[in-house]
């Protein structure tokens, strides 16, 4: 199971060291336009190998992805404080009109799994890029782990019993899904009220806020996000290479929506093999269709 990671910058090279330390694959190829940083990235991440799963982990050029069944595509600007990820989009779609062509080249059988932001917007351009190869944005994976994590805190239970979902674009707009959040396999407000904790809008607020800002607060602190990420690209990937029907809310092309977006998928081999949609409440739906709308508009000023 080959995966490659094109970008080494924090985000690609903390998902490649991930996929190291979870085993998500037996063998990783990073490719950066700094063939210098990729090197010593993978050497550095190569030391992990011996102690955790055996990893073969090597740098090279876009050749060295030949046969990846994987390629997670990380390449390309961050935010800067104050900046918003649609602020990246014409910066980083020359970037991906670069660096596409010379992925399907090497690696025409791989599942194309998009993180560079805005990464809903550059999940349709690298469809369009690379028309016969499935692609899978990253989407609100990351963001949903993030409610998931608040929810738990809020529940007093650890982070693997809480279950929500963040929908629509991965930005500001995004919508999160209380009327189908649970914890327990119960509904939040009922395991809340049962356990006998606060419960209330003010609550809720504070979670939607937490969800909905933690990457501008973490970039303000400390310039970049990657590990929550990282884990995250892992856990997409390895939904793909083992062929696991996993729920994951990825973004990919909707037609529904007429933009590529977040919606709960599975994923197994060969990318998103079905893609659901969850009985959402009259106000949720209506800001799933506000999100949309943010990022056709946001792709028209690209001529897209
Ligand atoms: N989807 C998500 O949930 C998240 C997405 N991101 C996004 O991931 C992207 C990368 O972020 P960081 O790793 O923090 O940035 P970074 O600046 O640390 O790394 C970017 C890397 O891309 C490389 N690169 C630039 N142009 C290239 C080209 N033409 N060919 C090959 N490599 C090229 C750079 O040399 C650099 O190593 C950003 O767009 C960021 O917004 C970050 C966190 C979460
Ligand atoms: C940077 C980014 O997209 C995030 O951390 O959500």
């Amino acid at each position: 199971m080959k995966v490659g990671v094109v970008g080494t910058g924090f985000v690609g090279s903390t998902a490649a060291y991930a996929m190291v330390l979870r085993g998500s694959c037996s063998e990783l190829v990073l490719v950066d336009l700094d063939e210098d940083r990729a090197q010593a990235e993978a050497e550095d991440i190569a030391h992990a190998a011996p102690v955790s799963h055996g990893t073969r982990v090597s740098s090279g050029d876009y050749a060295a992805l030949e046969g990846a069944q994987v390629v997670v595509l990380t390449a390309g600007a961050n935010q800067k404080p104050g900046e918003s990820r649609l602020d990246l989009l014409e910066k980083n779609a020359a970037i991906f009109r670069e660096i596409i062509p010379q992925v399907t080249r090497a690696a025409p059988g791989a599942v194309l799994l998009v993180a560079t932001n805005p990464v809903d917007l550059l999940t349709d351009l690298t469809t369009q890029l690379a028309p016969e190869q499935p692609v899978i944005g990253s989407g609100t994976v990351l963001d949903s782990a993030r409610f998931r994590h608040l929810m738990a805190q809020h529940a007093a239970v650890d982070g693997t019993h809480a279950h929500g979902y963040v929908l629509g674009e991965h930005g500001d707009s995004e919508v999160l899904a209380w009327s189908s959040a649970t914890v327990a396999g119960m509904p939040v407000a009922d395991f809340m009220k049962a356990q006998e904790l606060p419960w209330n809008a003010e609550v809720r607020r504070e979670i939607d806020r937490g969800t909905r800002h933690a990457a501008a607060s973490i970039i303000e602190g400390k310039r970049a996000t990657y590990y929550g990420i990282g884990a995250a690209l892992a856990r997409i990937a390895e939904g793909v290479l083992r062929d696991r029907r996993s729920i994951l809310t990825v973004s990919a092309p909707t037609p529904e929506y007429g933009v590529s977006l977040s919606l709960p998928r599975i994923i197994g081999a060969g990318g998103v093999l079905s893609t659901l949609h969850p009985k959402l409440t009259e106000d949720e739906q209506r800001a799933l269709d506000k999100s949309a709308e943010v990022l056709r508009q946001a792709r028209a000023h690209l001529g897209g």
